[in-house]
């Protein structure tokens, strides 16, 4: 089944005719130049951007979902996130809460526990590293339980061992019936982490499959100006301009 399907998604000259999916259990990497659209795709689909088109959450019009459903369903991550107030860490995955009007201690715990966070829940968030405070806007979006969960470069800022952390429970999040629909730069990990890929180029759909579908020399030079050694068959994929 289709959570997100998109027909025609155009804004402006930064998303042009962009039509994609999200299958319930797949986790989608939304790659790309600077400047391709990625964030513009995200903020469409999180109801942040007006558009041109068509978006369907689980077929139903985006448009036509009352604005704390679609909250309910669809949860952002945004590139980079702060609070304006010295909140603790539980108070900031509280907040994940609100769109259900209420304070699910099992699920603000667990995500805690999934992002790793679960150690500073008294800790005042503007006093963790930028990594760390990453981790907990991350669990923040996790306690909502969205059945979509978007991802604005949720790894950009985070340790070797914390990008395969969180890379990690974004699938096992994905498996379980829901969807990740994420923006990310490294095209190993990419490769690695997701089932399906989509390029954009100057706010077009160059390509969307599977990595060995997207990840081509071709489509690679075409997108980033790059001559890239490509070997997805190492275990590891190592993806890496040569
Ligand atoms: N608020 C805005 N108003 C007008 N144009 C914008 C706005 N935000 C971004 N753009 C432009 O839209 C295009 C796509 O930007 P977007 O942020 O979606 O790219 P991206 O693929 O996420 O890039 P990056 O990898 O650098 O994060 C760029 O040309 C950018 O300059």
């Amino acid at each position: 089944m289709d959570l997100i399907d998109t027909r025609h998604l155009s804004v402006g000259q930064r998303l042009v005719n962009v039509n994609l999916n999200l299958v319930a259990g797949e986790m989608l990497g939304i790659i790309g130049a600077n400047g391709a659209g990625k964030s513009t795709l995200l903020h469409c689909l999180a109801g942040i951007q007006p558009y041109q088109g068509n978006i369907r959450l689980a077929g139903t019009p985006l448009a036509s979902i009352a604005e704390r459903q679609r909250a309910q369903q669809l949860g952002f991550l945004p590139q980079s996130s702060h609070s304006a107030w010295a909140l603790s860490v539980r108070d900031v995955i509280s907040l994940g809460r609100l769109p259900w009007g209420d304070t699910n201690a099992e699920a603000i715990a667990q995500a805690a526990a999934a992002a790793q966070v679960q150690d500073w829940l008294d800790r005042q968030i503007d006093q963790l590293s930028g990594g760390q405070q990453a981790r907990v806007w991350l669990a923040r979006v996790l306690a909502g339980q969205p059945r979509v969960l978007l991802a604005d470069e949720p790894v950009a800022s985070l340790d070797l061992f914390q990008q395969q952390n969180v890379l990690r429970l974004l699938r096992r999040y994905a498996q379980s019936g829901r969807g990740v629909m994420l923006s990310i730069h490294d095209l190993s990990l990419a490769a690695r982490y997701c089932d399906r890929l989509c390029l954009l180029h100057e706010g077009q759909l160059l390509a969307i499959g599977t990595p060995a579908e997207v990840l081509t020399g071709q489509h690679l030079q075409q997108a980033f100006q790059v001559d890239a050694h490509i070997d997805l068959d190492s275990d590891p994929p190592i993806i890496i301009p040569r």
